[in-house]
């Protein structure tokens, strides 16, 4: 068979689209999602939560403004291809260094454009998440069956392929890269930061830069360690503070880190986010479950019950905790206004809290930034 430029996506229901492939040609497959962010597709593209997963783009025009270093939010992509509308012809920003399409073309992403990312999108808030595949080899019954044939998203842990192998000081930012006006040099420019004021230890599930960035910046030294890292490793590193990470995959495949975090409860401070919010879940004793077809945007409403505060907030994810698997001890603080799904808690006598969103960002909001500071003030009053 020979690798055109039309490519299929084809949904293991039997549903199919036509487009063009851009990047790699060949097959994909995985679980399709949609994310309705308006800008942040390479931070979304780079986001080690997105492995296993075929994300479709509800922006109509993708690629517009381009790739740049310091957009990652991680060494590569992750995503197993890419769904849009349109991809922008012309890449036009002081900051791009390459084209959407010569970055997938360097790292073998096939994505697919020319799609009706409306219908899709709608089809799969009927239908549920499933799995896909893209292909510009197949034909639609074929890639139809590859569908149908790839692992499912339930019980898959693919932590273990985005997790550093080795252990690593987190080095990356003692200086906050500004954005220039248009007035200043169009490299941008730094701010050093204050010097760092408690040692960190973070596991890295898949952690996103942003969230390393976002640390830093409220004085946490970071350590990053290997996921399957165990309580004794961690404590011996004698941190001030314990960070359990974003990451990709089913949180319940998880057993081997559920126990190390569960040994930790009430040793030190801890903080979740995403993937760590639902292995703190496990930890604490509840479960999590599968969502219809997620959350992934940056226009997510949640509410603080303790303040009756309400932020706009990013979010990636398609597990979330069952509120009634969780033990008296465990207090909900957030949830979505959307489907008053659990977005928030904390242990009420272990100093440990996680929410289920992002208050990195990257792409999104930044009404949620205040963790790291309120992470910072529970360990300022950890008497360990
Ligand atoms: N961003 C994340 O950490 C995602 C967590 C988990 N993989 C989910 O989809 O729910």
């Amino acid at each position: 068979m020979k690798a055109t430029n039309k490519a299929i996506l084809a949904l293991e229901d039997g549903r199919t689209f036509e487009g063009e492939a851009f990047g790699r040609t060949g097959t994909s497959t995985g679980e399709i999602c949609f994310n309705t962010s308006m800008t942040g597709y390479q931070e979304i593209i780079t986001d080690p939560s997105y492995r296993g997963q075929v994300v479709t783009l509800t922006y109509p025009l993708i690629g517009n403004y381009g790739i740049n270093p310091e957009d990652a939010e991680s060494k590569s992509p992750h995503v197993r291809g890419l769904v849009i509308g349109e991809l922008s012809p012309v890449a036009s920003n002081f900051r791009s260094r390459q084209t959407l399409d010569e970055y997938f073309t360097e790292h073998q992403i096939i994505g697919i454009e020319g799609i009706d990312t409306r219908a899709l999108t709608k089809h799969l808030r009927t239908a549920g998440a499933m799995r896909c595949c893209i292909s510009t080899e197949l034909t639609a019954e074929e890639a139809i069956q590859a569908a149908k044939d790839a692992p499912p998203m339930e019980g898959s842990d693919f932590v273990k392929e985005v997790s550093t192998e080795a252990n690593y000081h987190w080095d990356g930012e003692s200086r906050l890269w500004n954005i220039p006006s248009p007035s200043q040099n169009r490299e941008g420019y730094y701010e050093e930061l204050a010097p760092a004021k408690y040692k960190l230890v973070a596991f890295d599930f898949g952690i996103k830069y942003n969230i390393l960035r976002s640390m830093r910046q409220a004085g946490f030294d970071i350590e990053v360690v290997n996921s399957r890292s165990t309580a004794e490793e961690v404590l011996a590193l004698n941190p001030d503070g314990i960070f359990l990470s974003n990451g990709p995959g089913d949180p319940a495949a998880l057993d081997y880190i559920h126990a190390e975090v569960k040994k930790l409860l009430g040793k030190k401070p801890i903080f979740g986010i995403c993937l760590g919010h639902q292995i703190l879940t496990h930890a604490f004793g509840g479960t999590t479950y599968k969502l219809k077809f997620g959350h992934r945007g940056g226009n997510q409403p949640v509410k603080d019950l303790r303040t009756g505060k309400i932020s706009i907030t990013a979010q990636n994810h398609g597990f979330a905790t069952d509120p009634e698997s969780l033990p008296d001890d465990v207090e909900i603080t957030h949830i979505n206004l959307n489907d008053n799904t659990v977005e928030g808690f904390r242990h009420k006598t272990f100093p440990a809290f996680s929410v289920q969103y992002h208050p990195e960002a990257a792409p999104g909001p930044n009404d949620a930034k205040y963790f790291f500071d309120e992470f910072a003030e529970m360990i300022d009053q950890f008497e360990g």
